[in-house]
């Protein structure tokens, strides 16, 4: 029971750390308290609640997952290096994938309870968002960069 308070301890003083450090999650963190208050005020069904909250945990964590990784990057190699701006930019559009999911979430819940919108609303966000993803992604070739590992 020792070992689990001081494991999360550390855990909290992480968390401390990310608040502290890393303006886009304290942004984060003030929109999901945001959401979640509006969640409690409009009464919403369980269901809606856990699809908010997974979506707010998720683009913290991702968040804090980005955090590490360009933390461990700058520590193994403070230089420039291509590759690492590689893996900065990937790292950064998990963060972007988590925060666009969220928004259709969003939008599909309280777009239905605050303005009875139909949940087409989302779809609409999510399908411009991955046709996004393929139309400027495209090379001449039209397949991708052709480099998979
Ligand atoms: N060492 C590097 N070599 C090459 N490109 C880099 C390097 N460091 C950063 N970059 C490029 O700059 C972008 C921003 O990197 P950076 O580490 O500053 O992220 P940030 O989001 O600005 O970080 P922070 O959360 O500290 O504000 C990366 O996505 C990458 O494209």
């Amino acid at each position: 029971m020792k070992k689990f308070y001081r494991s999360f301890t550390y855990a909290l003083k992480g968390i401390k750390e990310l608040y502290k450090s890393q303006r886009n999650f304290r942004i984060q963190t003030n929109i999901g308290l945001l959401v979640m208050i509006m969640a409690f005020l409009l009464d919403l069904p369980g269901n809606e609640i856990m699809w908010l909250s997974f979506a707010t945990m998720i683009v913290l964590v991702m968040e804090g997952l980005n955090t590490t990784i360009e933390k461990i990057m700058d520590f193994i190699n403070p230089d420039y290096n291509p590759v690492v701006g590689i893996i900065k930019d990937i790292s950064a559009a998990m963060v972007l994938i988590a925060a666009v999911f969220s928004v259709v979430i969003g939008i599909v819940i309280f777009g239905n309870a605050i303005f009875g919108l139909s949940s087409r609303y989302g779809i609409i966000i999510a399908i411009i968002f991955l046709a996004s993803i393929k139309l400027f992604s495209r090379e001449k070739g039209g397949k991708g960069s052709g480099k998979d590992d």
